[in-house]
């Protein structure tokens, strides 16, 4: 069993995360969290936090010289910007005078960083966790509701990614498939074909676009929604899907409803701030169709492989992988901080206000693909460990290549034998 847990602040000295369960011998890149730490900065509509803030990596246990140990791993990611923060978010008491004298100086109220916030924004979770945990304003709340905490999410994604493609091969890409308008498809579009998807070779080609898209004309469409919402003082949402290459059939099972593989991937994307939807495959759009649109049917290759016609699954059946490629989906609400301000109450006094509004993201659509990714890639190392076991990377590898060439002959298909993408 895969296990593990993130804690800290947005404006706090630093987000930590512990993994527990890995086995030994995952060798874990430096270089590779800290460009998933990267690649989750990016994206067009990214608010001005993005650029000076830097994500502080270290390792602090469960690895020796690059590789996992088999113990717990834990690692940090300190805020570059806590020295501006300390006064306001110390975790430990602090003089009401340093609090004050933290204010930014000619900074308008709305940005300072010491007044209490009691103007919640519809949308965040300022009012509803005011109320559930007893503040009387908002920053103890929307510190840690803050996505700020997805980077900690994205480290630990990325030693999962390492795990997977070490032990069993499998590869994953994510890239964003609508901002606002652009890109929304309706329920007769079917699914794409295996060319139109990015391969796990296309990360850097989508990660180089400025909205994370392998099609410049939608690219281009993006950036313009982005950029007319930004004129209005509005904010966007949208919808990103991840790939998984290399799964094996029988990742989860139908045995129970708490081990469906869907069901671990619905929650674990739902699990991420502002996500209102998620599909697999087809999804939503499946259901305005006849069974006979709607399913992947099955025919038997030149070389005699079982290979399904079209991708529709979305990679599982009956809640379990089916070797296909993994394709999941899942739709953001727009950014909560308005610039335009929506209409709200002050919690002092009950009267008419507008929303607090700070520095913001107009649009983190391109961010949460790569979150989305990270959280897909957990899902995944905890199925597959589930799958094979294994307390080193060769045994797992070993479990998994066995499972591999069991698969009666006639019951072969390009996944069982290592000849998918
Ligand atoms: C990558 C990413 C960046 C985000 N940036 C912002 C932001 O700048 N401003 C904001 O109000 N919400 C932002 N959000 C969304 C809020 O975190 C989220 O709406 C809030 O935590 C309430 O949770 P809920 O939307 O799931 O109800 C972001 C979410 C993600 C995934
Ligand atoms: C800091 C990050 O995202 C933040 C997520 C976020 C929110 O409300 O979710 C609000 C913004 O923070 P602030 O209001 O302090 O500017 C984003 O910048 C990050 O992703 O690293």
């Amino acid at each position: 069993m895969l296990r593990w847990l993130t804690a800290g602040e947005s404006h706090g000295p630093a987000l930590t995360a512990v993994i527990e369960g890995l086995p030994a011998g995952v060798v874990v890149e430096r270089a590779a969290v800290e460009g998933a730490l990267a690649r989750r900065r990016l994206g067009y509509g990214r608010g001005a936090r993005m650029k000076f803030e830097a994500d502080q990596l270290s390792f602090l246990g469960g690895m020796r010289h690059g590789l996992t140990l088999g113990s717990p791993l834990a690692l940090q990611i300190a805020n570059s910007e806590w020295a501006k923060w300390q006064a306001v978010m110390d975790p430990e008491p602090v003089d009401a005078d340093e609090v004050a004298r933290a204010d930014d100086v000619g900074a308008p109220q709305e940005l300072a960083r010491n007044r209490p916030l009691t103007r919640p924004r519809p949308g965040h979770a300022d009012l509803v966790g005011m109320t559930k945990y007893g503040f009387d304003e908002a920053r103890p709340v929307l510190e840690r509701a803050s996505a700020r905490e997805t980077a900690a999410r994205v480290a630990l994604g990325a030693v999962a990614a390492a795990f997977l493609e070490q032990a069993v091969g499998i590869r994953l890409v994510s890239h964003t498939v609508a901002i606002g308008r652009a890109g929304m498809t309706g329920p007769g579009t079917d699914a794409p074909t295996a060319e139109e998807l990015p391969g796990p070779d296309d990360v850097a080609a989508v990660d180089a676009d400025p909205v994370r898209t392998l099609d410049p004309e939608l690219s281009a469409a993006m950036v313009a929604e982005v950029d007319a919402a930004r004129k209005d003082g509005d904010t966007l949402g949208g919808v990103v899907e991840v790939l998984a290459y290399g799964l094996p059939p029988g990742l989860g099972s139908h045995v129970h409803w708490d081990r469906r593989l869907d069901g671990r991937l619905a929650g674990a994307l739902m699990g991420i701030q502002a996500i209102k939807g998620v599909e697999v495959g087809e999804g939503f759009r499946t259901a305005a169709r006849r069974g006979s649109q709607a399913h992947d049917e099955m025919e038997s290759d030149a070389r005699g492989l079982v290979r399904r016609t079209t991708l529709r699954s979305g990679g599982t059946e009956g809640g379990m992988s089916t070797g296909e490629v993994l394709r999941v989906r899942a739709a953001m609400k727009p950014i909560s901080t308005v610039p335009r301000s929506l209409r709200t109450v002050d919690t002092t006094t009950g009267e008419a206000a507008t929303a607090i509004h700070q520095r913001s993201d107009v649009c983190a659509v391109p961010a949460a693909g790569v979150v989305a990714e990270a959280m897909v890639a957990l899902v995944l190392a905890d199925a597959v460990l589930e799958k094979f076991g294994g307390d080193s990377v060769a045994e797992v590898a070993r479990n998994h290549a066995a499972y591999l060439g069991s698969v009666p002959e006639h019951l072969r298909t390009p996944s069982t034998t290592g000849t998918h993408r």
